[in-house]
């Protein structure tokens, strides 16, 4: 169980997590969503164990994160950031491999499997610096398969990706949760959320305003008030799609 109680983060000098609380399950696909700058990066990044609260706990089965080093936190949480770069012209196969390091082996069969989970064993010798900008949003998810955490914390690891890689990458992430790994996206994507997500947590101003399955936390009611904006769910369930309401 991953968790944080009361949880409060100041980013500067404001405020931008307020007593948040939430205990995730392992085994399901938790997504977090909102509008810009309603603090989901950073309710993200304090759940990987990333940001000091100001206030609250945060923790792995009770056990607060603060009370592990770095390596063991890192072993058990895989934290893929936002817009994240890569500056150095290492081969994929060897940057995925880093993703071994909190371990401290050179298992190659974990490497082999997240190279081939993300369709990258064509682009293994590639410099992975040199990758289209969805190529390298798999190769650094890839990096985080390696490490086979217990918990997957991805920021955003659709936005860069096209059709097909963003349904497969969706896929994955659900037979990752299937096969026991806890796994806590950001995304914009509501309707992706609503269709793929077991569970979707909505923050907005730094607050946890609506937390449940899909339908009841991204209820057209709840859109409304937190996004502002009059819109209606069309399609059969598992393909729905979101789109602003007829006020004709
Ligand atoms: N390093 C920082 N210093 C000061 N304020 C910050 C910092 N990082 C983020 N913030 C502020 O904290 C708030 C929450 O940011 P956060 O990145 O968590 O939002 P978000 O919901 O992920 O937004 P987006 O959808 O735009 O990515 C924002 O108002 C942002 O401006």
């Amino acid at each position: 169980m991953l968790g944080c109680e009361d949880l409060s983060i100041m980013r500067g000098r404001r405020l931008v997590l307020d007593r948040v609380s939430v205990r995730l399950e392992p085994g399901a696909v938790t997504v977090i969503v909102g509008p810009n700058g309603a603090g989901k990066s950073t309710l993200l990044m304090a759940l990987a164990g990333l940001l000091p609260p100001a206030a609250g706990r945060v923790g792995i089965d009770d056990r607060p994160l603060s009370d592990m080093k770095p390596r063991e936190r890192a072993k058990r949480i895989g934290y893929l950031p936002q817009d994240a770069e890569i500056a150095w012209d290492v081969a994929v196969e060897n940057l995925v491999a880093l993703g071994r390091m909190p371990h401290r082996d050179a298992a190659r069969a974990p490497v082999e499997r997240a190279l081939a989970v993300m369709e990258l064993e064509a682009l293994r010798e590639r410099p992975a610096s040199r990758l289209s900008g969805g190529e390298k949003a798999r190769v650094l998810l890839a990096r985080v398969l390696a490490g086979e955490p217990a918990w997957i914390c991805a920021d955003e690891p659709l936005a860069a990706l096209d059709l097909a890689h963003r349904a497969s990458l969706i896929a994955h992430l659900s037979a990752e949760a299937a096969r026991g790994t806890g796994v806590l996206i950001v995304m914009h994507d509501l309707a992706s959320a609503m269709n793929h997500a077991d569970r979707v947590l909505v923050l907005r101003e730094g607050r946890l305003v609506a937390d449940g399955a899909p339908r009841d936390a991204l209820s057209e009611e709840v859109i409304a008030n937190t996004w502002g904006m009059e819109c209606e769910w069309i399609g059969l369930p598992g393909r729905h799609a979101l789109v602003p309401s007829n006020r004709d």
